[in-house]
């Protein structure tokens, strides 16, 4: 694996047919794109902690981490992600945004706009709509 690679969670949060999406602060790495709300893990932490953590933290909720949906690979340039998704069903609760984002909103699963949504994102985004397609 290249050993630059960082691991970094993120929760599908999904609430009937909508997923939440946030958008990265304007000044940060990635800056205005689109994303899942997560973020890296830390050492002794394992992805799903690292995932219960960081939405606490980015948007004081609370959340079970839900089915593990895979991983997907992306290199920035300066660096290489290895995205790991979870589902997370919502649980209706106050959203406050801490400073990683500056908005968030809910999408229909089916018409998330990709062109704005950070690319390691695509391939997950792709796997839960096969998943879904595939139960109806
Ligand atoms: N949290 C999160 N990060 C994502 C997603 N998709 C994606 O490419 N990333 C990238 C952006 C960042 O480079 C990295 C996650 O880092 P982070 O959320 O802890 O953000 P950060 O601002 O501390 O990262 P950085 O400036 O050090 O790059 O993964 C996603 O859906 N959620």
């Amino acid at each position: 694996m290249d050993p630059e690679m960082i691991d970094v969670c993120c929760g599908l949060i999904i609430d009937g047919d909508q997923i939440l999406l946030a958008r990265r602060h304007p000044e940060g790495s990635q800056g205005g794109l689109w994303e899942f709300a997560g973020g890296k893990q830390e050492p002794g932490e394992s992805l799903a902690q690292a995932l219960a953590r960081e939405l606490k933290e980015e948007l004081c909720i609370d959340l079970s981490v839900g089915d593990y949906l895979g991983y997907s690979d992306h290199h920035y340039g300066d660096k290489s992600v290895r995205l790991h998704g979870f589902i997370c069903p919502w649980l209706p609760q106050k959203i406050v945004l801490t400073g990683s984002h500056d908005r968030y909103q809910w999408q229909a699963i089916t018409q998330v706009d990709t062109t704005t949504l950070a690319p390691a994102d695509i391939p997950l985004l792709h796997r839960l709509q096969s998943q879904r397609m595939a139960l109806t």
